[in-house]
């Protein structure tokens, strides 16, 4: 039997919110309104943060914050926890409230989502927790709002997702899902404007995510160097994780720090893991495997 104290209780609802990588992330052009029309294969890691809810029928929203990444964060409006609860009550015109904690497990600002994800996380889990129905183009709308790869998020699970994050295809590649793969973060932050700013507005092609050995050999992800001129660190994790014995793919997800590299099995990311964690044990890194549907 259980230990009481490892039960939640009835009324607590848990979501994860799911790392994204981009495994691919081709910008084409920098439209008027000054975002950049992408190609990207998203793809979803099996880890996240955690994010516990419960009802409160005062109608408050409140959130409290833990984990590692905790101090990097406050729990004032402008979290993407709090944005994403208030965005859905304004919309549904709810007197009910939620009292929230979110156990902060990702970098923030790195490069996989881990704010895009909370959002979405957040709004699954309202969704349940209010016992409310709201039409899937509602809610790709109010998680656009919320940032461009927000809409993805809400399934977490691999897509196409083009246009500036709205347009989203599922999109399964033979041999992806379940593979293993590392995350490292350098620990140096980068702007996601500031990124996109550095890009050099060469239209390099379109993406072709038929197979993987499409993806590694004409994949790209064009945000790279932009994002190594503002944070060279990038380029030593490259490096070190392109020695790796064992690797099929290395490279930078979104705008960046974070990199990831898909393994042929466990035991070669194991001693990757332990290789890369002996030498920068002040780098993050993260063991996890491409989540499927
Ligand atoms: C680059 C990507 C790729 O998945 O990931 P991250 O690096 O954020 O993980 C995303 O497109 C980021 O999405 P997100 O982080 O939600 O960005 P937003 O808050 O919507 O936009 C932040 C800023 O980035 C720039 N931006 C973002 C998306 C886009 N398609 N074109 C842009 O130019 C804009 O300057 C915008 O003001
Ligand atoms: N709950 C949250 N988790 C992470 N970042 C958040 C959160 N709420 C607001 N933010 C802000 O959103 C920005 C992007 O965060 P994040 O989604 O983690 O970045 P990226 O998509 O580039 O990995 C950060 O600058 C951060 O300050």
């Amino acid at each position: 039997m259980p230990h009481p104290d490892l039960e939640a209780p009835a009324d607590l609802l848990v979501e994860t919110a799911y790392a994204k990588v981009n495994v691919a992330l081709h910008v084409r052009r920098r439209r008027d309104d000054g975002y950049h029309a992408l190609e990207s294969l998203f793809v979803f890691a099996d880890h996240g943060d955690r994010l516990e809810g419960e009802a409160d029928d005062e109608g408050a929203i409140d959130l409290v914050i833990d984990g590692p990444f905790a101090t990097a964060l406050d729990a004032g409006p402008r979290n993407l926890v709090m944005r994403a609860a208030k965005a859905l009550q304004d919309y549904l015109g709810t007197e009910r409230g939620a009292r929230l904690r979110l156990t902060k497990m990702l970098p923030v600002a790195s490069g996989i989502g881990g704010g895009s994800a909370d959002a979405a996380a957040t709004l699954r889990l309202l969704v349940r927790l209010w016992d409310v129905r709201v039409e899937p183009a509602e809610l790709a709308a109010l998680a656009l709002d919320l940032g461009s790869d927000v809409p993805a998020c809400v399934a977490s699970v691999t897509q196409i997702v083009s246009g500036r994050g709205e347009e989203l295809a599922r999109h399964g590649v033979a041999g992806l899902e379940g593979r293993p793969m590392l995350m490292v973060n350098p620990g140096v932050a980068v702007s996601t404007a500031a990124v996109f700013a550095g890009w050099d507005r060469q239209d390099r092609g379109p993406l072709s995510a038929d197979s993987i050995e499409r993806l590694v050999t004409q994949g790209r992800n064009d945000l790279e160097e932009p994002a190594i001129a503002l944070a060279p660190a990038i380029a030593d994790v490259l490096a070190m994780l392109n020695g790796q014995a064992g690797l099929t793919l290395a490279r930078m997800s979104g705008s960046g720090a974070t990199c990831f590299a898909l393994f042929d099995d466990d035991v070669a990311m194991g001693r990757a893991a332990a290789a890369i964690g002996a030498d920068r044990p002040e780098w993050w890194t993260m063991e996890t495997r491409i989540r499927s549907a």
